[in-house]
């Protein structure tokens, strides 16, 4: 039986089928490559395509033995779905009706699901637990959530499972040096200071110093992209186990400023990064941080790679050996 990662040729998709083929799966990735890059799959069987288009899914399905789905594919950035949001509508929320139906389909009954913060907006309190309120305060967390509840509607009335992954932000890269993040436009904060540093970027502006924290800066819970990589095998044997459905929130559980990045990227490279501070970007929380204790305790998951320049170093290792990215792949 085969793992269907779509989106899979990603950030986080990339690592996770690294992940599943290092524990013998056999993978099958569906990806568009919209904003993936072929040589980011270190193995698996490609299908190059869009997640809404309903014969290709057909297709890849009855060619493939599935036996669950780790579904990755989407468009997240905050600030670009609070500039176009019918874009997040149409690819987060049709794509994944549409996954869900060729599923239904083809009888396949687990899926683990690419979540987020975002779901949750301005946090009631922090740690953030999965039980606490979501109101987002951007278009792209708005989706997330539509998706996830579309998920529970469909193990309600066709016994579809799933578990919903709520990362925080995912950083780092691969420890095989192969893999690592090339967003294009690039818009996260790390990747971001660290071309600074390379000096591919003149300045890393900081949206916004006037938030209520101790350095006016908004506070982010970074995650490595091995230790997400890791939950999602997990999550998958928890859906193969028979368990119910379920979400779960995937961070460190510690807070960083923006300004707290940057000068941990200033110690890691021991280079310059000036800095420019910007106006607020629209529809940034000013505090998201995880209480990670139920994946803990139910999933057996605990990040390994927890240390900000740590973190930041592994990162930093991946752009100076590819300071291109993947090239033009
Ligand atoms: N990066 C983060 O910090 C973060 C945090 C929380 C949640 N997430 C979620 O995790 C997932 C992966 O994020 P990422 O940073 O790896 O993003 P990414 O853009 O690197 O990966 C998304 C992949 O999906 C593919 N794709 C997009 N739409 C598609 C479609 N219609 N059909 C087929 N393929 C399609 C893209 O080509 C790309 O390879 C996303 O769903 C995102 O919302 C990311
Ligand atoms: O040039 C920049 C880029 C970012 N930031 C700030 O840095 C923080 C982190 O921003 P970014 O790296 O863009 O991540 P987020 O907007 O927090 O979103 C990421 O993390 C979310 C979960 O928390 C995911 O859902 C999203 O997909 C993922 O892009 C935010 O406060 C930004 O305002 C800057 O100050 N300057």
């Amino acid at each position: 039986m085969a793992i269907l990662v779509t989106g899979g040729a990603g950030y986080i998709g990339s690592h996770t089928v690294a992940e599943l083929l290092d524990r013998g799966e056999e993978v099958v990735v569906l990806d568009n490559l919209q904003t993936g890059h072929k040589a980011a799959l270190l193995g698996g069987k490609l299908y190059e395509g869009d997640l809404r288009d309903k014969e290709l899914l057909s297709k890849l399905f009855s060619e493939n033995s599935i036996d669950a789905v780790i579904h990755f594919a989407a468009n997240s950035l905050v600030g670009e779905s609070m500039q176009n949001p019918g874009k997040y509508y149409d690819n987060n929320v049709f794509g994944t009706l549409s996954l869900l139906e060729a599923m239904k389909d083809a009888g396949v009954r687990r899926i683990v699901f690419s979540s987020t913060a975002a779901t949750y907006g301005e946090p009631e309190k922090v740690p953030i637990e999965e039980g606490d309120r979501t109101e987002p305060t951007n278009v792209y967390g708005e989706t997330k959530l539509m998706m996830e509840r579309m998920m529970s509607w469909f193990d309600k009335v066709l016994g579809i499972k799933y578990v919903s992954l709520r990362y925080f932000n995912a950083a780092g890269a691969h420890e095989s040096g192969k893999i690592g993040e090339d967003h294009r436009p690039e818009s996260h904060l790390i990747p971001l200071v660290l071309q600074t540093a390379l000096k591919q970027r003149p300045h890393i502006s900081v949206f916004g110093d006037d938030y209520a924290t101790p350095d006016g800066t908004c506070i982010r819970d970074y995650i490595h992209v091995s230790d997400l990589a890791d939950a999602h095998m997990r999550a998958v044997n928890y859906l193969r186990e028979g368990n119910d459905s379920n979400v779960f929130n995937l961070g460190n559980g510690q807070g960083f400023s923006v300004k707290e990045v940057i000068e941990t990227a200033r110690k890691v490279t021991g280079l310059d990064i000036p800095v420019v501070t910007e106006p607020r970007r629209a529809g940034d929380p000013a505090v998201l941080v995880a209480s990670s204790d139920k994946a803990r305790s139910v999933l057996g998951w605990s990040p390994k790679r927890t240390r900000l320049e740590d973190i930041i170093s592994g990162a930093w290792g991946w752009h100076q050996s590819h300071p291109q990215g993947y090239g033009d792949e």
